[in-house]
């Protein structure tokens, strides 16, 4: 699985990735987790395309992703369409393990919300990027948002893998590059479009996970 998430085309447009988190909300404002996963695939994608360093966390986002892959296509699939019903689905049948790590570690609820968690490091890096100047320099971009979503959720050893991982992350322009949008201003054009509909569906799921109070699920 790693392999063929790696190896699939590499040449790819992050708007067409980032389209596909508005495919994620239904009419009345539920999260489809297949296209939730889809949007994530495409990241990977992006991930890879940035090198071998960045390994490690592709490794863990394809893990993640597969496994709510395995839901999706397993028997109880059609309980997995949106993130809504894998909640009351795998809350009503105690298929998540709420307060400590026991017989259901591969849940869907503790999964997702890995991702979840990340979604959020991703917004808030796209909005410093959106708002950055030439100058500006993409690995503290990258720490600032890590710091505030993803770190105070991970243990030191993976803190410090990380922040050694942006330091080596492409200077702004090579990164517009490789985002293979278009010009700067085409970038900056594009994130505001996209920036707010991964922002609906971080905001959504956060409410559904606190109202369930799933947002420190072990
Ligand atoms: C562009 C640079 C990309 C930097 C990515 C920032 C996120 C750094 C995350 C570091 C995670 C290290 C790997 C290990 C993680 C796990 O310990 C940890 C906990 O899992 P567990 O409870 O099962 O043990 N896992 C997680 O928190 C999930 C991490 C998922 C990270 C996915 C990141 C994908 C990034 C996609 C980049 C796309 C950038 C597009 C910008 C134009």
């Amino acid at each position: 699985m790693a392999d063929s998430v790696a190896s699939e085309d590499q040449k790819f447009c992050l708007r067409e990735v980032l389209d596909t988190f508005k495919l994620c909300l239904s009419e009345n404002k539920e999260v489809y987790l297949q296209q939730y996963v889809t949007g994530w695939r495409g990241l990977v994608k992006f991930l890879n395309s940035l090198g071998s360093v960045f390994g490690f966390i592709s490794k863990d986002a394809v893990n993640k992703i597969q496994i709510l892959v395995n839901h999706l296509n397993g028997e109880n699939g059609s309980q997995y369409v949106t993130i809504q019903s894998m909640v009351k689905y795998e809350l009503e049948n105690e298929l998540v393990d709420l307060t400590k790590r026991g017989s259901h570690p591969e849940s869907g609820c503790r999964t997702l919300l890995r991702l979840h968690r990340a979604l959020r490091w991703l917004e808030l890096f796209l909005e410093r990027l959106r708002t950055s100047t030439e100058d500006s320099k993409t690995s503290v971009m990258c720490s600032e948002a890590y710091n505030e979503s993803l770190a105070p959720h991970h243990p030191w050893v993976v803190r410090k893998a990380a922040g050694m991982a942006f330091c080596v992350l492409p200077g702004r322009p090579a990164f517009f590059e490789v985002m293979n949008v278009g010009p700067p201003e085409q970038v900056v054009a594009m994130l505001g479009e996209a920036l707010p509909l991964i922002s609906e569906v971080y905001q959504i799921t956060e409410e559904l996970y606190a109202q369930h109070n799933l947002l420190d699920l072990p």
